[in-house]
């Protein structure tokens, strides 16, 4: 038998009977009323019907191409705005595993995550809807040349909130978690408040892990990639954890870690900010075009870019301790923090940041031991 594993979650005890018809039937529904989650099959798109919304996939409906596909913009029949994601032929082609994979990825919901609202399986097109968000992904909103959007630090810090929260609920909430692997600022999508929800999250499932995406990514947007991950193919909930750290500098930054000019040139975007944090200028790394913001704060945020970044994966805090550390007014234990690891290319070069702070690289210190936020500072 086919079964969503996520489907039981916070199912309480005395529903023990509605769990047996879920575990029996995972179609099974129940009214919200009783229970806390409902549990849904995804919705089935007739082919026909996405080549009407698409325009037959015409090449002014795509809004991009990444390593699962190509994506168009669409208009279902009701007048609702969707994304079309044509996953690329890589895709494991088996109908059933790709189902299951689908129904586990549409019962996933959050605030800070972009629904799934079905699929489409025709031939050996495999084809993803998703919800559309209007402002796009963040590295068109925020970063390069031809930004769309001028964010203040509110909208930006919300961002990075947002964003933190729905990897918290991957990773920690969610049973059995899900670690994104591809955490980055096209993955980050805005909605029409510029609310951030984090896409493509369960779809590495749906390719075999030898290749385009993970080679995609090597070749493209090394910046995001923890070094332990893309050289010795350990795959954490930490791996994530590093991203969002590279995803957080350059949100407040503005600039893309896809570069390696920084600094005076040759340097990626997480040297140049650890380089400036030895020497007390972080502030320099700060988007030139913010003009007002909480020195304090954004230096923090900063901070927890670093702390999530370091070399040694078990020193990086859990989601839930970032989302922790941006929230709440606290002051950072900085005698923990110890430089961050980075990979910058296949053929270049790679390691840890280190200068003057300790490069601690055992993997015995466990994050439950590590204090990372002190005292609750008094509010400005
Ligand atoms: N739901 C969506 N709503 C609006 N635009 C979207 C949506 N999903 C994707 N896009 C746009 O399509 C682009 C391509 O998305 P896609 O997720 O396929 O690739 P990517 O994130 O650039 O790379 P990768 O597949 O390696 O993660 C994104 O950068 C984004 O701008």
């Amino acid at each position: 038998m086919l079964m969503n594993p996520y489907k039981l979650k916070k199912i309480n005890t005395h529903d023990h009977e509605r769990c047996i018809m879920v575990l029996l039937f995972p179609s099974y529904t129940f009214t919200p009323s009783c229970a806390e989650v409902s549990i849904t099959k995804t919705k089935n798109f007739t082919y026909n019907l996405l080549v009407g919304a698409t325009n037959n996939f015409h090449r002014s409906n795509k809004i991009g191409r990444g390593g699962f596909g190509t994506v168009y913009k669409g208009v279902l029949k009701n007048g609702r705005e969707v994304a079309v994601k044509v996953l690329s032929a890589e895709s494991k082609q088996g109908e059933r595993e790709f189902m299951t994979e689908i129904d586990t990825i549409s019962n996933v919901k959050h605030p800070n995550l972009v629904e799934l609202l079905g699929c489409c399986v025709y031939g050996h097109n495999r084809i993803l809807v998703y919800e559309y968000l209007e402002n796009s992904s963040i590295d068109r909103a925020l970063l390069g040349f031809r930004k769309s959007l001028k964010l203040e630090w509110e909208k930006r810090s919300a961002i990075c909130m947002g964003t933190a929260r729905g990897l918290a609920y991957l990773h920690e909430e969610l049973v059995p978690h899900i670690v994104h692997r591809d955490i980055k600022a096209s993955n980050i999508l805005l909605d029409e408040d510029l609310q951030p929800k984090i896409g493509d999250f369960g779809l590495a499932k749906l390719f075999p892990d030898n290749i385009t995406h993970i080679s995609t990514k090597i070749a493209g947007t090394t910046g995001y990639l923890a070094p332990e991950y893309v050289l010795g193919g350990q795959l954490t909930l930490k791996a994530d954890v590093y991203s969002f750290g590279v995803l957080t500098l350059e949100v407040v930054s503005g600039r893309s870690s896809g570069n390696t000019n920084y600094g005076g040139g040759g340097k990626l975007l997480m040297e140049w900010a650890w380089e400036l944090y030895e020497e007390g200028k972080l502030l320099d790394l700060v988007d030139p075009e913010l003009e007002e913001f909480p020195k304090d704060e954004v230096i923090k945020y900063m901070k927890v870019a670093l702390f999530c970044a370091q070399a040694n994966a078990s020193r990086r805090p859990l989601m839930s301790q970032v989302t922790e550390m941006l929230s709440r007014n606290v002051r950072l234990n900085e005698d923990q923090l110890t430089p961050p690891g980075f990979f910058e290319g296949p053929s270049q070069k790679s390691g840890m940041v280190s200068k003057n702070k300790s490069s601690d690289t055992s993997t015995s210190h466990q994050m439950s031991s590590f204090p990372i936020t002190t005292t609750e500072v008094s509010p400005r």
